[in-house]
């Protein structure tokens, strides 16, 4: 179970000096859609530069224009891209494509799709697939709310066999009634970087994955 550590609302530097700190703590640094709003591609040339042995995701939620937008993830050093599964069918399908083109992956964000939406998706069983709670469901919910979300939309998975990854809203608190859902990848941005000591945020994340049953040091 891999921890992905959300960079988001912060300068570039910012968001360097972050990810330093949590450097030994976290598997995949993921540019924040906000970061790449504010800043472009910039930052996640200079994130890969930094962090040479980190996966780096783009989280660019693309809608539309595909491949000029991948072209400039993957061209900037992401290693994986993302696409909103609401999008048309044709927009994912031609990010698949570039993630081919590329030798690099493609993260389908499932927020605010639809049953008949997932199931056309689940044709793309290379992809990840991302299930989230959003900024604005978290702030007008509370943290119990998005933990069981995440749980109830990971459900309707079932048997799965594409990769799947938790966002919105996750900490320490809410890992225990999702670590058993065994999602491979967990997306974390502010109980982490909001923490008032980041570093100690997450080490006690990674602690915990560390002492879940199933969950191995290796992974
Ligand atoms: O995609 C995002 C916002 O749209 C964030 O990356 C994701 O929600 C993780 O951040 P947080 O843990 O702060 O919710």
């Amino acid at each position: 179970m891999k921890i992905q550590l959300a960079l988001d609302r912060m300068t570039i530097e910012e968001a360097v000096q972050l990810a330093e700190q949590v450097r030994p703590y976290v598997d995949w640094i993921e540019v924040g859609t906000s970061m790449i709003k504010e800043f472009g591609m910039e930052s996640v040339r200079v994130l890969r530069t930094r962090f040479p042995e980190k996966c780096i995701v783009a989280d660019m939620k693309t809608f539309d224009n595909a491949a000029y937008e991948f072209e400039m993830c993957y061209s900037a050093g992401a290693d994986v891209a993302t696409v909103m599964g609401a999008a048309p069918l044709v927009t994912v399908e031609t990010c698949m494509e570039m993630g081919t083109k590329h030798g690099k992956q493609v993260m389908i964000d499932l927020l605010h799709t639809s049953e008949i939406q997932r199931k056309m998706l689940s044709q793309y069983k290379e992809a990840i697939f991302c299930v989230h709670v959003s900024k604005d469901q978290q702030e007008k919910g509370d943290q119990q709310q998005s933990a069981d979300s995440l749980h109830s939309m990971l459900k309707m998975f079932g048997e799965r066999e594409q990769k799947i990854a938790l966002a919105g809203g996750i900490s320490l608190k809410s890992l225990p009634a999702l670590v058993p859902a065994n999602p491979d990848i967990l997306i974390i941005g502010s109980a982490i970087t909001k923490a008032a000591v980041p570093v100690t945020a997450a080490s006690s994340i990674r602690e915990f994955l560390f002492s879940w049953k199933g969950v191995s040091r290796d992974e």
